[in-house]
Order: structure tokens, then sequence, then C-alpha cells
């Protein structure tokens, strides 16, 4: 399919207004958005022996998981400098010569390592003020090859924070799986061997923030992100009473949300997250999301604990395979259309 060569995009360009194909007429007037009052939580204890210390964890986890579907963790382990230097080597890539991005320029959702603009491409009818590079993440034995050459220590840094962030996502996932009261062992096994979808976002400075998004209103397929963010920029739904909040900036603080397939395994008791990037005009805004979910084809299934004649299977089981499928065929930005919603069985 054709798409625009790199670096002509109104975003990559630095273009002065705001094009028609990235107005979003439904944003009205923003005026100061309510801040989230999002549970920030310390998960230090989740790596230690004390039973009792890892419950109180546990169940803070859980009030997070039903009242928001997200959370915030300090304590994580990971080090400030592999933080900071993952988001610097991203930064450079996206400020690198277009001969650089234009190798992994695609508009296939199975390529392995991709750089596109917008939501999917730029060939979507809505436009998004958003550049993205999207790779694998762990093992770095399998996935390291395919990610940029240049920058030069782009490997090197971002394998460093993938191989912290995929410890601090086996630290969280057995305990939102344990939150639920379901066994986390043999998921947890699963999820050692599973995949990790990182997504880099660059938003640069946009001329009218107030018209356009970085990314639209949207829940995460995977089983959990883990968010990593240069600035604050994020804003969550609030189900309660219907309003968009902004996540305040924590520092240190990764963001973790609850996925469309951790919605399937909790048979809807925790709701995936929506979520949309907002913009500046200001400063570049990069994000490094990363999404697990288990091995490439293997299918998530909703807990047998949780089901039960009161309680009957309200979703169907999902794969990496099966969103990637979907979103191949699925003009995401001008439809609306979740993956998430597809996973439901209808109630007769
Ligand atoms: O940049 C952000 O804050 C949000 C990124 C995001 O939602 C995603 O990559 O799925
Ligand atoms: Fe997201």
């Amino acid at each position: 399919m054709a798409t625009l060569p790199v670096g002509l995009s109104p975003q990559e360009s630095g273009l002065s207004y705001v094009p028609e194909a990235y107005v979003i007429p439904s944003l009205g007037k923003r005026g100061s958005v309510p801040k989230a009052h999002i549970p920030v939580i310390d998960i230090a204890a989740l790596r230690s022996d004390s039973e009792e210390e890892k419950a109180r964890v546990t169940q803070k986890i859980k009030d997070a998981c039903l009242r928001w579907g997200f959370f915030q963790v300090v304590n994580h382990g990971m080090t400030e400098p592999v933080l900071n230097d993952s988001l610097s080597a991203c930064l450079k890539f996206f400020e690198s010569p277009p001969a650089v991005k234009e190798k992994y320029l695609s508009t296939n959702v199975f390529s392995p390592t991709r750089y596109s603009t917008g939501l999917k491409t730029a060939d979507d009818s809505v436009q998004f003020w958003r550049m993205f590079l999207k790779h694998y993440g762990t093992p770095l034995s399998k996935w390291t090859e395919t990610w940029p050459e240049d920058p030069s220590d782009y490997r090197e840094k971002m394998g460093n924070f993938l191989e912290g962030f995929k410890r601090v996502s086996l630290d969280v996932i057995p305990a939102v799986i344990e939150s639920l009261g379901v066994n986390p062992t043999k998921l947890t096994e699963k999820f050692k061997k599973g995949m990790d979808v990182v997504t880099v976002n660059c938003y640069p400075p946009c001329p009218q923030p107030e018209l356009a998004l970085g990314l639209p209103p949207h829940t995460d397929f995977g089983c959990i992100t883990i968010l990593h963010q240069s600035d604050h920029g994020l804003e969550v739904f609030d189900e309660q009473d219907q309003t968009w909040k902004s996540v305040p900036a924590v520092p240190g603080a990764l963001q973790i949300h609850i996925g469309d397939q951790f919605e399937a395994l909790s048979n809807g008791i925790y709701k995936s997250v929506l979520h949309r990037a907002t913009l500046n005009n200001v400063k570049t805004r990069v994000s490094i999301a990363v999404q697990y979910s288990l091995d490439f084809e293997e299918q998530i299934h909703t807990a047998e604990e949780l089901i039960d004649d009161e309680h009957p299977r309200k979703y169907k089981p999902s794969s990496l395979k099966e969103f990637l499928n979907f979103l191949s065929r699925t003009d995401v930005a001008a439809s609306g259309k979740n993956y998430g919603e597809t996973l439901k069985i209808e109630e007769n």
C-alpha cells in the first residue's frame, strides 16, 4: 500500500496549523481537565518474602483495578539511568534523518519492526499528531536484531530497559491475577514466555493542541500495559462521572493499564481502561508503552474460577495473533471499533 514518505506528515514537518483530517470535533472546548486521583502503589513488597506485605499490596492493586482499571507504581526496581536512557535513545531515533526511519516504514501490522504516523498508518482517514515505532521486546536474543541500528545505542539502552520492564511485568501480572482470587502460578509461567509488544510514541509540539489528539480514546488489547513517559499528557476516562481526567505526573512512577485480555480473564470484574494521549504546544513528549500478552498464538481464556451458574462466561478467548488480524482488517480510527468489544459474548 502506498504511504507518505517519512518526514512529510504535518507532525513530522512541524506544520504551523492543524489540518482538517486531524481535527477531532468531539473534543469541543477542552478547558482544564480535572486530575484523576489515581492510586500510586509502592510495589517493593511484591519482591519480598513477606506474604503479609504482599497481600497488602495485592489489595491495593485490586481496589485500583476495580475503580479505574489503572494505577501508577513506584519502587518498581527500575533505575533512573535505565529509564532516562531509554527515552533519550527513542527521541534520538525520531530525530534521525528520514533514511533511518524509512527502513522501517510499513503499513503491515505484522511487520516485526514498524515505523509510521497517526493511529495505524498515514493513510487512515482520521489522523493523530504522533509518530511511532513498534517492535517486540524480550527475549532480547530473538528480537534485538530486528530493532533500529541507529542511533547506535538504541539496542543497548532499549535492551536494558525492556529486560527491567519484563521483570516489573512479572511482579505485577501475578499480583493482578491473585487479586481476582485466581491462582497465578500456571499463567505466570506462560507470561514468562509471552510476547511484549513495544510501542514507542513521539508527540511533537502541536500548534493547536486543543483541536487534535496524539492518540484517540482506546483500550489496550493486551493483558497489561506498562507505560513510561517523558512528561504527562495521558488522560483516562472516569466511568463514575463519565468525564476525562488527566493522570498526574509522579516522578519515577510507571503507569499500569488493565487491557482487554485481562478484562476477559476476569470475566468483566476488571474493565480495560479507556485512555487517550493529549498534546501540548511546547515540547515533544515521548512515551514507551509495552503491552504484555501470552505467546503469539496462545489464547487467554476467562479464568474457570470466576465462572459458575450465576456468573456465566462473558468473553471469548483471544490471542495476540487474533488481535493483529483484527487490526489489519479494521480502520480503527474511522470506525471507532475496539478489539475488546469483539471479545464479548452476546447475551441472549
Ligand atoms: O502516550 C501515552 O500516554 C499513551 C500511549 C498509549 O496509550 C499506547 O501506546 O497504547
Ligand atoms: Fe494505549
